[in-house]
């Protein structure tokens, strides 16, 4: 029986896997590129000669997000866009999508038709198919996605920022680490902030146009400004200090601060789920527009590779570590 012959508030445990998927996957368009879609064993995809860009992220309910704090749409929208935004990072579009759901056997089907409404409709943003997943049933709702693209122009890498490059920053952040924060503490406002946590608003069209540009290096920031650009300067064997005068604190960002008698900066310094690009150029006349630029590249000295701060170490929260 077809889940529309349900009623409303049916759960899964009511209309069972097979109607589920069938009415998942009804809303997920097809490309072209795509030979077969969900219902076979695997996808088969058309590509360019040339190669694939894949990668895969996990949400976990209660640690990614909460159901209480976030509408099924928002967390559909947000687990696309933290995928698309990786292959953004190396300068790619995202083609095919993949997403693995194991659900609660009493979330109600609406939940899950929701979720897959924003998933769609935050790859029909950048023209990916979702080409297939995976559902099963778990106390702990999951959801695994994995992303697959290509790049006009050579995949941008973390490795390649040298000393004397400027860094750029392309895409809010802090916001959602804004709207965290005020969730946490039982509050719904600013609305603004509230809203960026729960759906991230990837800038899309920089990663290739970064690339294009002759970006050296590249990474989208999920985790906390400094601990990513510590990525970077990881795998460039190079020192990114980061200049605190460049970032505009945008003015809910300010109230919450005082609210929370918190400094704003730590919010832009510290804060994950935004998904801006970190990038860096060989000269600031490489830098596109729609980037600021707000630090530069300099040769690691005795301490190595690392991140400063206005030139110092910062000792207040870099990002996000699951363990
Ligand atoms: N279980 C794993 N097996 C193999 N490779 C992994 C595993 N977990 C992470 N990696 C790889 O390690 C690298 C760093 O992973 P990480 O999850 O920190 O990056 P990310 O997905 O860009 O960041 P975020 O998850 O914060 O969005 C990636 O290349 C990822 O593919
Ligand atoms: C309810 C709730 N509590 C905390 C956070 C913050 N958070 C969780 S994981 C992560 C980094 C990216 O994850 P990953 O590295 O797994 O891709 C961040 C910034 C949140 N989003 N929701
Ligand atoms: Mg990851």
């Amino acid at each position: 029986m077809p889940v529309s012959s349900f009623p409303s508030d049916a759960t899964l445990a009511d209309v069972g896997e097979f109607p589920l998927i069938s009415a998942l996957t009804a809303l997920f368009e097809q490309g072209e590129h795509v030979l077969v879609g969900p219902g076979d064993d695997a996808a088969v995809l058309r590509i360019r000669n040339g190669h694939v860009v894949v990668s895969t992220d996990l949400m976990v309910e209660g640690r990614h997000f909460r159901r209480d704090w976030v509408p099924a749409e928002d967390v559909g929208a947000r687990a696309a866009a933290q995928n698309l935004s990786d292959i953004n990072a190396m300068g790619g579009t995202a083609s095919s999508v993949t997403v693995g759901l194991a659900l609660p056997a009493d979330l109600p089907v609406k939940w899950a038709l929701d979720f897959a409404r924003g998933f769609a409709a935050e790859c029909a943003k950048v023209g990916a198919s979702v080409v297939g997943g995976d559902v099963t049933r778990s106390e702990t709702l999951v959801i695994a996605v994995t992303v697959l693209g290509g790049c006009t122009v050579s995949p941008v890498l973390r490795s390649g920022a040298t000393a004397g490059d400027v860094v750029a920053l392309c895409g809010r952040q802090g916001w959602a680490a804004g709207g965290l924060a005020v969730l946490g503490r039982g509050f719904r406002s600013p609305r603004v902030l509230v809203e960026a946590y729960r759906r991230a608003d990837p800038p899309y069209d920089a990663g290739p146009v970064a690339a294009k540009a002759g970006a050296t290096s590249m990474i989208d920031v999920s985790d906390g400004l400094v601990a990513d650009a510590g990525h970077v300067a990881e795998d460039s064997g190079v020192v990114i200090d980061l200049r605190t005068g460049a970032f505009e604190i945008p003015e809910p960002l300010q109230a919450v601060g005082s609210a929370l008698g918190a400094d704003p900066l730590q919010f832009v310094l510290g804060g994950g789920d935004d998904h801006p690009l970190l990038a860096t150029f060989t000269r600031a006349k490489d830098v596109p527009a729609g980037w600021t630029v707000v630090g530069s590249v300099l040769a690691a000295g005795d301490d190595g590779p690392r991140v400063t701060v206005d030139g110092a170490a910062y000792e207040g929260p870099v990002g996000w570590t699951h363990f």
